[in-house]
């Protein structure tokens, strides 16, 4: 494995450059899913713990959408963000570092080192909207890659929310005998029609956006920034509870301003355009589209007999956590996994915060982690 430089929109890195634990192993060519090979793959990376003499003790945290390897921590040079799911890993955390080696890795098409399509193609040019089209498939093969690299032939434990819930999940099917236990939060087991319809809006306010260029603008000194604030608006109303929305923001104006025909905004529009503002500090607009084309791509039954045999075929421990509020991975998704293999733990995690539950609940993920790393596959 060597250094690799990779860039963003956000910060950049340098061969070498050491960014907190971050690490980059170069992992060689990819074969994808749907044809064509994606060459020189790189994943950055982050470790917590010692890994054991015999390899026993190694998880893996899959991080959603917008996430990155930056599991806990602080923001920094290198790191836009401090950690995004803050008290899980550490000594004396629910993965606790004095027992359990934990990874995490940007995803492939990500913007916070992995190859994405800020990465140089092989003309030493961004890819841009060159970049292929790559499944949740194709992810969890590059995470293998990674896998062999770091010396782990088998996971003791795989979890995530959401696109990270998707990865522990394809992981579990696609390499049964490399992971012992999965946990799948606020996820699903193939995307759903309107998890792809929630996205179509998102997707096209990119396209249109006409600092777009087809992907192209990498040289131009403009991103499609405006797009991407849109796509979260969309996104971030599909990721919370319209109840709490209520609860939170009613009808109030933003302070000071007036929505009621004097051209000012109501205190949840300026929520949301907060979160627009903060993504486009720290992601790009392309890696956005990949990645949200992935999770549309998600089925962990293409092609295996279906999602029942597909997840029947894993004997490992399959724990799901489903939300009570979650609108768009609603927890029927959750259930109907359970349902469809039996043995599959299920908790149902009672909060107001929907989709984001899984991100804003720690700890009582942190609770449902112990008890999955307690139990005996
Ligand atoms: C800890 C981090 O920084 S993680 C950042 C990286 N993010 C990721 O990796 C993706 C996962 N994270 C997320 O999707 C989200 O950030 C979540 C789920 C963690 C946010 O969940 P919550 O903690 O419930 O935060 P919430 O949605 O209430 O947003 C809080 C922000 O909105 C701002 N806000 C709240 N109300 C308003 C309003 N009416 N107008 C403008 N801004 C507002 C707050 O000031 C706060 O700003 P900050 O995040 O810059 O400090
Ligand atoms: N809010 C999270 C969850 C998406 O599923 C993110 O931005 O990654």
């Amino acid at each position: 494995m060597t250094a690799t430089p990779t860039r963003s929109t956000g910060a950049v890195w340098r061969p070498g450059d050491p960014v907190g634990d971050r690490r980059f192993a170069t992992l060689g060519p990819l074969p994808l899913e749907r044809g064509g090979v994606l060459p020189d793959v790189t994943l950055a990376y982050e470790t917590w713990g010692t890994l054991s003499p015999s390899g026993d003790n190694a998880v893996l945290v899959e991080h959603a959408l917008t996430g990155d390897s930056h599991v806990v921590g602080e923001a920094g040079p290198g790191h836009p963000t401090s950690g995004w799911w803050p008290g899980l890993v550490g000594p004396g955390a629910p993965l606790d570092t004095d027992r359990w080696f934990v990874v995490a890795a940007n995803v492939l098409g990500g913007c916070q080192g992995s190859t994405g399509p800020s990465s140089a193609g092989p003309d030493g040019r961004p890819w841009g909207g060159r970049f292929p089209f790559v499944t949740i498939r194709d992810q969890v093969a590059a995470e293998a890659a990674l896998a062999d690299a770091l010396g782990i032939d088998r996971w003791a434990l795989v979890l995530g929310g959401s696109m990270g819930g998707m990865r522990a999940l394809e992981w579990a099917v696609a390499h049964p005998a490399r992971v012992e236990r999965a946990l799948v939060l606020a996820s699903t087991a193939a995307a759903t029609a309107d998890q792809v319809a929630w996205c179509q809006p998102q997707l096209l306010a990119i396209r249109h956006d006409p600092d777009f260029r087809d992907g192209d603008y990498y040289d131009t000194g403009r991103a499609p920034l405006t797009g991407l604030g849109i796509a979260r608006r969309i996104a971030h109303t599909t990721y919370r509870h319209e109840g709490e929305l209520d609860d939170r923001f009613g009808r109030r104006p933003r302070d000071g301003e007036d929505p009621l025909g004097g051209g000012g905004r109501y205190d949840v529009e300026s929520y949301l355009d907060h979160h627009a503002t903060k993504l486009a500090r720290r992601f790009d607009p392309n890696s956005y589209l990949v990645l949200s084309e992935a999770m549309n791509s998600h089925d962990v039954g293409r092609d295996r007999g279906g999602v029942a045999a597909a997840l029947r075929a894993y004997p490992g421990l399959l724990h799901v956590v489903g939300v009570t509020t979650d609108r768009l991975y609603p927890l029927r998704l959750s259930e109907e996994i359970a349902r469809v293999r039996p043995g599959t733990g299920l908790t149902v995690l009672d909060s107001p915060h929907g989709h984001d539950g899984f991100l804003v609940e720690t700890d009582r993920v942190g609770r449902v982690v112990e008890q999955v790393l307690a139990a005996t596959p």
